[in-house]
């Protein structure tokens, strides 16, 4: 593969024309942002192409794997038979998608991803429904989130409907490994990377946008098992201004550390606060919510930090949200983006108003938390002993899931 990358890119650099496309005339490329647009070269070369579907080449493994029996499962160490590629040249823009066997990767060791991190990611899942059917949940919004990622770090923009279309053909094309059963589905996760050779330190000249995929589980196969939580209070995983809001790779690996510390010390994750405030911001890789009862009134209120660029704008997130403000709103819930710091989630729980805390994302929905370790402190979360779960972590499970199986007919699934 990267004999034909380093070919094509050579080729674009002696500055080849755009090769013209109907889907590209239609479509143009992801508004620039200021990042993408300060690519100078891309920007004084004749239209780059965007992403085109009705290029797509496919080439069927010769040797199919048999599914591993579903029950085996463990997250992300089983792939299927096939990957996505699409490679991108700053002087042709997007070359022609490729679907071909699952293969390895051969990059020259003075490609620009291994020493400056030109790197993002996203994760999402495909479900099969009840009637066989291949459904995405929410695709839009993880094109959207993988767009701002590599704009940011000077990689190229695309169409998020050009990506959809041709990761639902993908996902289709490998819907043999997704279980037809409550719990399972296909992990997906599109990568981007910077491919260009070289150790000068500026926006790549070429690029690799690749998606395989990962039959998974259950995240709780037997039921909720709700996970105790240390508050991190020597690292940062975010700042304002910052890049946490991303999803690069570059954010992850300091943050195995304080995970390693927290479950040396026996907690499942660890919770990431912000400034001498100590606000909650995220817990491990998920967003977090909070619901409180109000100290004066009573009301009950269900609480997420908000997107002020120290949180990753998690699509579970967003689900829980509008949801709230569809189904509980309604039953006198209110429904907060805002900041809350450690102290006042402990003055909550010692009031007994701290109803339910639990943690949202793509890999288990939600996560109940039971309590949280902070300073010497260990802060009860309202699940009571035998509890597992809070009811409104129980209820949005559901709701979401009616959603992401097709139960329930709603704009979010996307029929592959
Ligand atoms: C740091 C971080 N926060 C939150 C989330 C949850 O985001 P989503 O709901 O889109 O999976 C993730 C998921 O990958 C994450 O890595």
């Amino acid at each position: 593969m990267l004999r034909q990358l380093v070919r094509r890119s050579g080729r674009a650099l002696q500055g080849s024309a755009a090769r013209p496309s109907s889907y590209s005339q239609q479509h143009a490329l992801h508004p620039a942002t200021r990042w993408y647009s300060i690519q100078p070269e891309a920007a004084s070369t004749s239209k780059p192409l965007d992403i085109d579907p009705t290029r797509l080449s496919i080439t069927k493994t010769q040797s199919p794997k048999t599914p591993k029996d579903p029950s085996q499962l463990i997250f992300g160490r089983e792939f299927t038979d096939h990957m996505l590629t699409i490679e991108w040249t700053q002087t042709d823009g997007w070359l022609a998608p490729t679907i071909q066997p699952y293969q390895n990767l051969s990059l020259d060791p003075a490609t620009c991803v291994f020493h400056y991190a030109f790197e993002c990611f996203e994760g999402m899942k495909a479900y099969k429904d009840s009637q066989g059917e291949i459904r995405l949940f929410r695709p839009d919004k993880n094109m959207e989130r993988f767009n701002k990622s590599a704009a940011r770090i000077a990689l190229p923009t695309f169409s998020p409907t050009a990506a959809i279309e041709l990761i639902s053909k993908f996902a289709k094309l490998e819907e043999r490994f997704i279980p037809n059963q409550r719990g399972y589905s296909l992990y997906l996760r599109p990568t981007l990377i910077g491919t260009q050779k070289t150790l000068g330190v500026s926006a790549p000249g070429s690029a690799l946008m690749f998606v395989i995929a990962s039959p998974v589980g259950p995240y709780y196969p037997t039921g909720f098992k709700a996970v105790s939580l240390e508050a991190t209070d020597y690292a940062v995983r975010a700042w304002p201004g910052g890049v946490g809001d991303k999803k690069l790779g570059a954010n992850y690996a300091p943050c195995i550390v304080p995970q390693m510390e927290a479950a040396a010390r026996g907690f499942q994750q660890n919770l990431w606060l912000f400034g001498p405030e100590e606000y909650v911001t995220e817990v491990g890789t998920m967003n977090l919510f909070l619901a409180i009862k109000n100290k004066e009134t009573g009301q009950k209120e269900l609480i997420t930090a908000p997107l002020d660029g120290t949180i990753l704008e998690g699509v579970t997130r967003d689900s829980i949200l509008s949801l709230a403000r569809e189904k509980l709103a309604p039953e006198g819930w209110l429904i907060s983006e805002r900041k809350i710091t450690m102290k006042q989630l402990h003055e909550a729980s010692l009031d007994g108003r701290l109803m339910e805390v639990f943690g949202a994302g793509t890999a288990a929905i939600v996560s109940p938390v039971r309590k949280i370790s902070w300073r010497d402190t260990m802060v009860d979360c309202g699940l009571l002993e035998n509890e597992e779960s809070g009811e409104i972590a129980l209820r949005m499970k559901d709701w979401i899931e009616a959603r992401q199986y097709g139960d329930e007919e709603h704009e979010w699934s996307h029929v592959c």
